[in-house]
């Protein structure tokens, strides 16, 4: 198993934002975790990371700095990029875990970043100062740096939000296609639809608490849409996939 959490809790004063989350998630594993605003999706990443005091137990809390960080790569919502740094310095960055202190990128980390600046669609921008891409460029400049980490688990938390169609798309087939590589890989989405087509499997979070745990036509079902999310949806299996168009907020 890449990750595994045993009754995960995480307090907010007196209030568990997360509450007893168990999973485990095996190489080959396209997760997606969705949930309404507020569900706790967030939360529980950062938990599993070891970013907020919890209860229970993360595979990845026991690791050493560097051994996790060569493990997990992790992509938070926040896109802030501060300094203007060009878009390769930026995405090298990602090499930092597998460097020793002083050490200068190897051919290696050069093919890495390369690799992943390509599945980002960013070759040609290599030069390019990060601060001055557009909100969506600059998402996918944070994605490739996290692909260039090249760990055997990636946490992204809403790593699609504000890209166009055709990168949306294009972002979730190359997750599908790492996670079919080997990679065990958990995005928290809004998009349904895209989680229907191109995931392995749904965690559905509501309330903090994991309220389904499958494959996409087993957790978008009538009942958890109504109950979950206050919505009705249309979802079909066509020839090349799972097609799933929300339709109405219920009343
Ligand atoms: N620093 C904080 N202090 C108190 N409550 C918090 C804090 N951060 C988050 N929360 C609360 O914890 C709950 C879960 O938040 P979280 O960010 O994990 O949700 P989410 O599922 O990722 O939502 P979204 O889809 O809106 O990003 C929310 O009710 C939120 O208000």
């Amino acid at each position: 198993m890449h990750l595994a959490l045993d009754r995960l809790t995480v307090m907010r004063g007196d209030c568990p934002v997360v509450d007893g989350a168990s999973l485990a998630i095996a190489p080959g594993e396209l997760v997606g975790l969705i949930g309404p605003n507020g569900a706790g999706k967030t939360t529980l990443m950062r938990g599993a990371l070891g970013l907020l005091p919890h209860t229970g137990m993360s595979s990845l809390t026991d690791m050493a700095p560097q051994t996790r960080a060569r493990h997990v790569a992790w992509l938070p919502q926040a896109r802030e990029i501060a300094w203007p740094v060009s878009v390769e310095t930026l995405v090298t960055l990602g090499r930092t875990p597998h460097l020793a202190a002083g050490q200068r990128p190897s051919e290696t980390d050069r093919a890495a970043v390369a690799e992943a600046l390509r599945i980002m669609d960013l070759s040609g921008f290599e030069a390019r100062p990060a601060t001055k891409l557009s909100g969506g460029e600059q998402a996918r400049v944070l994605i490739a740096r996290a692909l260039a980490q090249d760990t055997p688990l990636i946490l992204a938390d809403e790593p699609i939000a504000g890209l166009d169609p055709g990168h949306q798309i294009a972002t979730m087939q190359a997750f599908a296609q790492l996670a079919a590589g080997g990679k065990a890989i958990m995005v928290s989405l809004h998009d349904l639809g895209l989680a229907a087509r191109h995931c392995t499997r749904l965690i559905l979070m509501h309330r903090g608490r994991i309220h389904a745990d499958g494959p996409p036509e087993k957790v978008l079902t009538k009942a958890n849409l109504a109950d979950v999310f206050g919505i009705s949806a249309h979802l079909t299996r066509g020839p090349d996939g799972v097609i799933f168009q929300p339709l109405e907020v219920l009343t």
